[in-house]
């Protein structure tokens, strides 16, 4: 069984966490980690789980303005340049084999900004007729462009790996 990860990131926070949930899932599974600009709308036959993360833009998923606002803030090139998670999704065909998980990155402070890319994935998810494995999970950065907050990348490992353990209890599946 395969496990496709894909992720939409502007400044590479969220590009380090889907790695670092990757790498936490590879004892279970075959994993692929696919930047949302070049991810398939079909869900391969063999991909048994769907991990799909984003930065948490406006309360929710990114849009065309938020992410040519964060183009605007940016050093450098974004790393995810044609599309976003929220478009990835709606053209997602449904995959009735396939379970899914979401994360999402956002900032740390105001502690009280509410929203969450990784719930609007889910809900997404959801309306596609995917089953979720766990509740959406969330990781912060610092303001917009990040780092990461410290330890956050490890927190990721261990969701990848929690993710892997409980896929394998309900599927059977491992390497
Ligand atoms: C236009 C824009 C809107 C944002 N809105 C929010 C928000 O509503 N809540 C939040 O917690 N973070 C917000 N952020 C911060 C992002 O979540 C942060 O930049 C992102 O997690 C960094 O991940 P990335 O490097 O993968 O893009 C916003 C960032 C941008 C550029």
């Amino acid at each position: 069984m395969k496990a496709l990860v894909v992720f939409e990131s502007m400044f590479g926070n969220t590009e380090a966490v889907a790695r670092e949930v990757a790498t936490g899932l590879a004892p279970y599974c075959t994993v692929e980690v696919r930047n949302v600009d070049d991810a398939d709308p079909v869900v391969a036959d063999d991909v048994g789980l769907v991990v799909a993360g984003g930065p948490t833009h406006a309360f929710g998923l990114s849009r065309p303005r938020t992410r040519k606002a964060a183009a605007d803030q940016a050093v450098g090139p974004l790393v995810s340049r044609r599309t976003g998670l929220r478009e990835w999704l709606t053209g997602l065909a449904p995959a009735p084999h396939a379970l899914s998980a979401t994360f999402g990155t956002r900032t740390a402070t105001p502690r009280w900004l509410p929203g969450s890319a990784a719930r609007g994935a889910a809900k997404r998810l959801r309306a596609r007729g995917y089953r979720m494995l766990a509740e959406p999970e969330n990781f912060t950065v610092h303001g917009t462009p990040g780092p990461l907050t410290a330890g956050e990348l490890e927190r990721a490992r261990r969701w990848g790996e929690r993710l892997g353990v409980v896929w394998a209890a309900q599927v059977g599946t491992r390497r």
